[in-house]
């Protein structure tokens, strides 16, 4: 039975999903070290924010196949190391979008109206209503950084709110900042012109350190900034003295550089900073949504089927998996055919997408070429997550084409290898039930469907040569299962291909090489 480690708390509901299918240990607030120790036994891991997936983990982990994110950041995992080790991981985009847009909206209303140290001096028996006058979001101005999920959701409500709506984020188009009411602005107007400034966007080189002393000297003294998104986009301890200072209105923040945030003087600053330790998923709805996302998703992995939400393999949404399948299937077995015709290093692979199969996807399609190619050298240790890197660390040159013009079939798909041997190409085709077949090798056509093992000769065509090639097999016990010979002229080259029922006994293949007009001859395991 798998095994699966989840090492941060998340919902039952998730747990039971995977309970299903394989053994789970929760085992949260695990050292490094400890994790280290303990991930080896595991096929999956389950985390949230608090677990760091590093590349140390990862080697460790020599039994993964899944890391599942119950939320939507996957900073705390070394995804480059995990799609070279072929692992996939796995997030929920979507399930804690609500939950962390409605925290940023409870974080700005209660900045806006003090409610933090309202309530604590109420507590401390005081009744203190002069000190505790706030401002309305009203027909203020919220500059929305990073119009995303999250982002778009808040800006929703804020407009509902009648607030007015600035946005900025370079990959969203003024198009969709419009539908959302928001008029798309270049980073500055934000700062100089937003009440309210919020930012939903991930942590990278270009965000790290985006709200600055620099950024910070353009605000508003009235200007309030509210972090739900990553720790590491602003500069903490510049906030904290903007604040204090009275340079900017007031800040609250959800997430923070060092989680559990350490020492900070984010803590010193009396008043007009709100404060939470990484909440904005912590709904009940919202984990329970991540769990079962990412619960169903690793099951789903575990029992070899796909997942819908995976990081590191571009370009396989579910729907395109589904249409696909039957043809990323055939590209597979294509590949790894013509690897083995190849023989030696391949250093270019051309994959055509012929007739119908011009109006797919390529990318998954090639992706799945280049994981057959791969199989021969790298056995189970090359997948859809790290063929791509597998076939580039090679250096082999993958280069795509579409040649609508090609009517064969239901459309067909051509693999070209040129490799340290000479140069060899497949074809092959899905018949109307879905049957594989493949249609052309080296140029000469045939119409086989793919066997287990395979026998493939490159002979002058000739009286007699298929007969001695039937006895010589049938003198080793061989059985051939079909038989088929494919030639562009009579008497000139031709392929022929045999379908065997057991694999070729040690030494026929040199016997094959003698019969004369024979001169090329490739045993193939499928
Ligand atoms: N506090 C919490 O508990 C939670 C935090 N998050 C975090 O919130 C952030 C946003 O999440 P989603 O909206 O779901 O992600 P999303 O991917 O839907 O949106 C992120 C947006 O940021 C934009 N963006 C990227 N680089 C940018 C840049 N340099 N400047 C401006 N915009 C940029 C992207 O174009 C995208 O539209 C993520 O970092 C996520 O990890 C998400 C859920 C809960
Ligand atoms: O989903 C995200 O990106 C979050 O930040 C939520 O983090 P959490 O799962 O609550 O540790």
């Amino acid at each position: 039975m798998a095994k699966v480690l989840v090492s941060d708390s998340v919902d039952q509901a998730g747990i039971d999903i995977l309970s299903q299918v394989a053994q789970v240990d929760v085992k949260t607030k695990l050292s490094p070290e400890e994790l280290v120790a303990t991930i080896p036994e595991y096929d999956a891991l389950m985390v949230r924010s608090g677990t760091k997936v590093t590349e140390e983990v990862i080697e460790a982990g020599n039994q993964l196949k899944i890391i599942g994110r119950a939320g939507v950041g996957v900073d705390n995992i070394d995804v480059p190391a995990a799609t070279r080790r072929g692992i996939m991981v796995v997030n929920s985009p979507e399930g804690n979008t609500i939950a962390a847009a409605e925290h940023a909206l409870a974080m700005m209303l209660s900045l806006s109206r003090h409610i933090p140290e309202a309530n604590q001096s109420v507590k401390e028996k005081k009744w203190e209503r002069k000190n505790f006058i706030g401002s309305e979001v009203y027909k203020k101005t919220l500059g929305v950084v990073g119009l995303g999920k999250i982002g778009s959701h808040v800006a929703t409500v804020a407009r509902a709110m009648g607030m007015k709506l600035l946005a900025y984020d370079p990959f969203i188009s003024a198009e969709r900042a419009e539908q959302l009411g928001c008029r798309l602005v270049d980073l500055d107007i934000i700062f100089t012109e937003a009440d309210y400034i919020t930012l939903h966007i991930p942590r990278t080189p270009e965000t790290e350190n985006l709200i600055n002393a620099e950024a910070l000297a353009k605000m508003k003294p009235t200007t309030r900034i509210i972090n739900c998104s990553r720790g590491g986009v602003i500069d903490e301890e510049a906030l904290a003295t903007a604040v204090e200072n009275g340079t900017i209105g007031g800040a609250a923040l959800d997430v923070f550089a060092e989680e559990p945030l350490g020492e900070s003087k984010l803590r010193e600053v009396g008043s007009n900073i709100v404060l939470t330790p990484h909440l904005g998923a912590s709904t009940e709805e919202a984990q329970t949504n991540v769990a079962v996302d990412v619960a169903e998703q690793i099951r789903d992995v575990l029992l070899g089927l796909p997942a819908r939400s995976a990081v590191n393999i571009p370009g396989l949404n579910p729907d395109v998996l589904e249409q696909l399948r039957p043809f990323l299937q055939l590209a597979e077995t294509l590949g790894n055919l013509v690897s083995q015709l190849a023989g030696g290093r391949v250093e270019q692979l051309n994959v055509r997408l012929q007739g119908e199969l011009t109006d797919s996807q390529s990318q998954p399609i090639v992706i799945a070429a280049l994981k057959g190619l791969l199989s021969q050298a790298l056995r189970e240790r090359v997948n859809y997550v790290n063929a791509s890197i597998e076939a580039k660390e090679r250096g082999i040159r993958v280069i795509e084409t579409k040649d609508a013009s090609v009517h064969d079939y239901s459309g067909s798909l051509r693999l070209e290898a040129t490799g340290s041997l000479g140069e060899h190409s497949v074809t092959g085709a899905l018949l109307s039930d879905q049957e594989m077949r493949i249609t052309n090798v080296d140029g000469f056509p045939i119409n086989v469907p793919p066997n287990n093992y395979m026998l493939f000769t490159l002979h002058r065509d000739m009286p007699g040569i298929i007969g001695k090639i039937g006895s010589l097999l049938g003198g080793f016990n061989v059985n051939i299962a079909s038989m088929q010979v494919g030639r562009k002229i009579v008497r000139g080259d031709a392929v022929m291909v045999l379908s065997i029922d057991d694999p070729l006994p040690e030494g026929v293949l040199d016997e094959i090489m003698k019969v004369p007009g024979i001169r090329d001859a490739y045993t193939i395991k499928l």
